[in-house]
């Protein structure tokens, strides 16, 4: 699907719902230099949660399908979204699912204004070899994964290797996650992790789980974007469905192609832009 640059009227739209401009990330010296300063809120990076969503609810046709919802020039407003944050995280059923580049093509997102790839894959289940995000990076047109993984001795360390990054991180084994199968790492973990490594803000996309799990967890999300295409998925989609109810405040939404880009912020965010 084609991507292009956006208006300047469409960037206006999304542009207090982004991140400041900074662009000092490098991940060539993502951050054993890094430090935490400042007050407790900016321990966090700037988290923009963003997704396609069908009139139902529904991200996908069903559990680990690959389905297009956006028409080209939403699709251009998330290339957009991916060049304004220094990373974008996905979980690894929607990496096993889609397979998705996860860089931006537009052609203004030169190397150094890719985001960098967060793949949140606790039980190591990511195939490196034919993976389309670690093919895009050795070509140079996006950054290298860092996968997030699980480590139930409670270590936490990072470890680098040639096509991608690996990051450990402790998982708490109290109480009712003991004996759990799939270990959860909090996102508070995730979060301030990254931003420990230099990560000011994050774009994170999908799928189901991650953004249910984040939606119960609204202090943590600085900005919501949901576009949402004029079509229904039917009764064996995969939806959207957070454990809590909530509301987003100082929304706003714009048409882009034939689909409705829907912009928010939660009242109990953290900070603001
Ligand atoms: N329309 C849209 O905008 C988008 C649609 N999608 C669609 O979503 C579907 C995939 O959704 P889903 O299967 O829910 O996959 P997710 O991408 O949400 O990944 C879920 C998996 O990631 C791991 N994970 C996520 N959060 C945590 C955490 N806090 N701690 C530990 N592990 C975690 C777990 O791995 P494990 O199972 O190994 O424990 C979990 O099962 C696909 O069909 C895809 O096409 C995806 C993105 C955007
Ligand atoms: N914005 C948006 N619209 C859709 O209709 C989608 N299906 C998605 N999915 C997300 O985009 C990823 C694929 O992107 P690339 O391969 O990098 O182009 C996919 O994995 C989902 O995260 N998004």
């Amino acid at each position: 699907m084609e991507v292009n640059e956006l208006s300047n009227a469409e960037s206006e739209f999304l542009e207090p719902y982004l991140p400041t401009r900074q662009h000092t990330y490098d991940e060539s010296v993502e951050a054993e230099t890094a430090r935490v300063e400042g007050d407790e809120t900016d321990h966090f990076p700037f988290v923009t949660l963003t997704y396609a969503s069908s009139l139902d609810g529904m991200i996908a046709l069903g559990p680990g399908l690959r389905t297009a919802l956006s028409g080209s020039e939403s699709k251009s407003m998330t290339h957009h979204l991916r060049q304004r944050h220094d990373a974008i995280l996905v979980g690894i059923g929607t990496v096993l699912a889609d397979d998705p580049g996860l860089n931006s093509r537009l052609p203004s997102a030169l190397y150094r204004l890719q985001p960098r790839p967060v793949i949140v894959d606790p039980s190591r289940r990511m195939n490196i070899k034919d993976s389309k995000v670690i093919r895009l990076a050795k070509m140079g047109e996006g950054k290298k994964p860092l996968l997030i993984h699980a480590d139930l001795n409670g270590k936490q360390y990072f470890s680098e290797e040639e096509t991608c990054d690996r990051l450990h991180l402790a998982t708490p084994i109290s109480g009712e996650l003991r004996g759990q199968e799939r270990p959860e790492i909090p996102w508070e973990y995730i979060l301030k992790s990254l931003k420990l490594r230099g990560i000011n803000s994050v774009m994170i996309e999908g799928g189901a789980t991650v953004i249910s799990t984040l939606l119960a967890k609204p202090e943590l999300v600085n900005s919501v974007i949901v576009t949402i295409a004029p079509q229904w998925l039917g009764r064996g989609g995969v939806g959207i469905a957070p454990v809590s109810t909530n509301g987003l405040v100082e929304t706003a939404w714009q048409q882009f192609g034939a689909d409705a880009v829907v912009c928010g912020r939660f009242s109990v965010a953290k900070r603001t832009i």
